[in-house]
């Protein structure tokens, strides 16, 4: 399995990038619009807060899924017993966010946010026209005007040694939304697991921009793009001393919208975070 890395700016980029997201559900692009100055940036100020106590004056709501999620707290991969090695915090354009980072913050999720409607649209023409014919509206219209679509702002711990046995920075999961965009971390550890079980680093140089297909797009798509297996592995050496930071946008449809005859994306959604142990 081999996660193809293309250059957005390429004469057929659209057409590599869809299949590499159709093949291994992943892409990983280059040349990008998202300015890597930002991401450092938002990377730093954000340890700082994750470091102080300011935190704790921003605890998530159960309700509304905004704020800070502690290590305490945090979240419990379908399937899996113990929680993983890793705190973040939840912005929404309407959430709560400390006034210090709220520019960059809000800035970054407009840019990516737009890229990340279009690149939905490469993905919607290129799906086969028997795929297509059973999307209950054009995918760029799913995403219009939601209130759903999540900056999250994530942060590993160094590790302490203490840690339960087999715990992981992620334990492997598959996203639940649309579609992600994520810029390379500032320490590696991603992976994804190929068809035959085995697990595969996913390219990760500093300014790449990690895309991956979610569980909703898998759901309206019969399969045709797969929402595909990955997690955090824990580093060792030199790496366990340091902190990882990483910015997934997960693109999240209106909730009203129809997935499937099974779905809709607010009962999707629901189901999917009650597996998670974060609502009741
Ligand atoms: O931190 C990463 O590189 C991936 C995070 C992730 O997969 C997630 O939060 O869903
Ligand atoms: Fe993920």
């Amino acid at each position: 399995m081999q996660v193809s890395v293309v250059d957005y700016r390429a004469p057929d980029a659209a057409e590599r990038f869809t299949r590499s997201l159709h093949e291994t559900g992943f892409g990983v692009l280059v040349n990008h619009p998202i300015p890597q100055p930002l991401v450092e940036k938002i990377y730093g100020d954000w340890l700082g807060f994750f470091n102080g106590d300011e935190k704790t004056g921003y605890a998530f709501s159960k309700e509304t899924q905004d704020g800070w999620f502690s290590t305490e707290i945090s979240e419990t991969a379908k399937g899996f017993t113990q929680k993983d090695i890793k705190e973040y915090f939840h912005i929404y354009p309407w959430g709560r966010i400390p006034p210090s980072l709220k520019d960059d913050a809000m800035q970054y999720y407009g840019l990516a946010n737009g890229l990340a409607a279009e690149l939905l649209s490469w993905v919607e023409k290129h799906t086969p026209a028997d795929i297509a014919k059973n999307y209950r509206e054009p995918l760029s219209h799913m995403i219009k005007d939601s209130s759903q679509t999540l900056l999250r702002v994530l942060r590993y711990p160094p590790l302490t040694g203490q840690e339960p046995a087999g715990s992981l920075r992620a334990a492997p999961h598959g996203d639940i939304n649309l579609l992600t965009i994520l810029p390379a971390a500032n320490e590696p550890g991603l992976q994804v697991q190929a068809k035959d079980g085995s697990w595969v680093d996913v390219p990760c140089d500093f300014g790449m921009l990690i895309i991956n297909i979610g569980d909703m797009l898998q759901e309206a798509s019969q399969g045709y793009y797969p929402s595909t297996i990955h997690r955090v592995v824990n580093p060792t050496g030199e790496g366990a001393k340091k902190s990882r930071i990483s910015l997934p946008l997960f693109l999240h449809p209106r909730n009203e919208v129809v997935l499937s005859d099974r779905y809709t994306a607010h009962a999707y959604l629901e189901e999917r975070l009650r597996e998670l142990g974060v609502k009741t």
